[in-house]
């Protein structure tokens, strides 16, 4: 398949990264995955625009006018025929000697982008998934999707080494968000989930589920809440791109509510769906 390099679409096996790319050698650059569905690019607007300000929070400047990106990756789409997957972006400050400061004159940054057949984890998503509680060990820049991921892999490899979906990261007491995910927790009819602020992603899945909560009148609280109140809450669950609405029904062990996804959960997965249908027809 093809896939985008600095604006083209060029085979796969022609692109090569350079050994001094700083996003291979300091993780800077920033990212983006993006969800196809019926070959529709899903919240694509809002994803280049958290693209964007990503870039303008690192001091990137990305030599690309948005319209522009928007083109190239419903042609990439298009080219590889994808139906339902994703896409998977990043661009890094660009090839130079290796130093810490930034290079003056400034490189051109390194934009890649490809697509990746995947399903819709519904099986999953119908029975409800495991988290394990994780100390949040990460920097106080969660709030820039960057490519610095080692503390959300490190989470994500304790959750896999328990045999767990995801990692609940919490950050002295304070449940702040998922090693790849948003967390929510329904309480007494009331959806609350962490304020968008410089401890977690603001997550376009999550920005979704609130503009639905917002249209059907779904109370929510964007407060931070603590591992005690997630642990005794009625319904658990997480969001992101690839994993949509993921009921969390276990988390270290111990059943969330009766440890099966929940009626509010389910309800908004419903209305989630409507929400893709709506705007990735057929
Ligand atoms: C740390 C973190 N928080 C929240 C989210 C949810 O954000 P979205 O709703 O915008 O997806 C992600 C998504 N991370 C991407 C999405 O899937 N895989 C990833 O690495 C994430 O990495």
């Amino acid at each position: 398949g093809k896939v985008i390099y600095n604006g083209e679409l060029v085979e796969r096996e022609n692109v090569k990264v350079d050994i001094e790319d700083r996003g291979y050698q300091f993780g800077d650059g920033i990212y983006e995955v993006i969800r196809v569905y019926n070959g529709g690019l899903f919240t694509k607007n809002e994803h280049i625009q958290r693209l964007y300000e990503s870039a303008e929070k690192i001091g990137l400047k990305i030599p690309f006018e948005k319209e522009f990106l928007c083109k190239k990756l419903e042609e990439l789409v298009e080219e590889n025929q994808l139906q339902t997957g994703i896409i998977y972006l990043q661009i890094t400050r660009g090839v130079s000697p290796r130093q810490h400061g930034f290079p003056t004159p400034a490189v051109e940054p390194v934009l890649v982008a490809y697509t990746k057949s995947m399903e819709r984890p519904e099986a999953l998503m119908k029975e409800g998934a495991k988290g394990l509680l994780v100390e949040d060990i990460r920097w106080l820049r969660c709030d820039i999707k960057s490519l610095n991921l080692l503390g959300n892999i490190m989470a994500k490899q304790k959750a896999a080494e328990s045999g767990c979906f995801e990692a609940i990261q919490h950050r002295e007491g304070i449940v702040t968000e998922g090693s790849s995910s948003n967390v929510f927790m329904i309480k007494n009819g009331i959806l609350i989930t962490h304020p968008a602020v410089n401890l977690i992603l603001n997550g376009i899945t999550r920005q979704v589920i609130l503009k639905i909560c917002k249209s059907k009148q779904i109370p929510v609280k964007e407060e931070a809440f603590t591992v005690d109140d997630l642990v005794n809450a009625d319904e658990v669950f997480i969001s992101s791109t690839t994993s949509e609405i993921m009921p969390i029904v276990q988390l270290d062990g111990n059943k969330i509510g009766h440890g099966i996804p929940g009626e509010w959960t389910k309800q908004l997965q419903q209305y989630f769906m409507e929400e893709i249908q709506k705007e990735c027809k057929n």
